[in-house]
């Protein structure tokens, strides 16, 4: 488990783009290690403009990206397509304009697909996709180089929510009801699949999300109070804020501005 680390650029465009230069290189860096590189994607606002950013930077094509697995960390569970759904937003944001191979692109299912209007079974449908990728030796999930988290204003990541159900899921994914943030039903990797990652990047930008972010990067926030409190890398814990989001972070980081 690794220390968190914070990076804070002046707004939201340029820790877009600094997040998407950061992406390519650990991408690169990756490949370069180990023949391959995964990442884990997430949904929101900041993240579609990472994806956008990455779209528009030249050095995006020294990765070889039909050696790259892409994964969901969360999905909102809707019709294949719909605008609302993760996998739509990252694939017009970004991977449409990508040469991936598209067995190693790995959307959580739709509410309408082979899984039925089920969230429990899309959910378990993930698991067993993530399964079958495992490392010898690791029966549950692959290897995650850099999974993407946004931060919501009340502290949940992907669909992990503050004092949901969810944190009693021991399974690597979960389906989630009664979302706060719409729609209300979702699927999601639990904390610890999440953690298993070897880089977490949390990228938050906005004065909305000052408050989560200053009391997660404090001692002693709970991971059920405040999911983004309870994330970890194996390696790195990367904390990416624009300045407004940075406002509340603890002195002990602020020499890192
Ligand atoms: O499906 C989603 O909406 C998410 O995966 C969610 O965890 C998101 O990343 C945060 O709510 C931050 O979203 P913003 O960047 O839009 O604030």
């Amino acid at each position: 488990m690794s220390e968190a680390s914070v990076a804070v650029h002046a707004d939201p465009d340029l820790l877009a783009q600094a997040v998407a230069a950061r992406l390519v290189v650990k991408l690169l860096d990756a490949q370069a290690d180990r023949g391959q590189a995964s990442v884990v994607l997430t949904g929101g606002r900041i993240a579609a403009a990472v994806y956008r950013a990455v779209a528009e930077l030249p050095a995006r094509d020294a990765v070889d990206w039909s050696r790259v697995d892409v994964w969901w960390g969360d999905e909102r569970f809707l019709p294949a397509g719909d605008p609302e759904r993760n996998e739509t937003q990252a694939r017009a944001a970004l991977l449409a304009a990508l040469p991936l191979d598209p067995a190693r692109v790995h959307p959580m299912p739709a509410s309408d697909g082979p899984a039925g209007n089920d969230p429990e079974a899309a959910a378990a449908g993930y698991a067993e996709e993530l399964a079958r990728a495992a490392r010898p030796g690791n029966a549950a999930l692959p290897h995650f180089d850099v999974l993407m988290l946004g931060v919501g204003e009340d502290g949940h990541v992907a669909s992990v929510f503050p004092e949901h159900p969810v944190h009693h899921d021991n399974r690597p994914v979960s389906a989630v009801r009664g979302s706060p943030k719409p729609p209300p039903v979702r699927t999601t990797l639990t904390l610890p699949a999440i953690n298993t990652a070897e880089e977490v990047w949390l990228v938050a930008a906005g004065a909305d999300k000052a408050r989560a972010v200053g009391m997660a990067l404090a001692a002693g926030a709970g991971p059920v109070q405040l999911p983004a409190a309870g994330v970890h890398g194996v390696s790195r814990t990367l904390w990416l804020l624009d300045r407004a989001a940075a406002a509340d972070v603890p002195p002990r980081f602020r020499s890192l501005r």
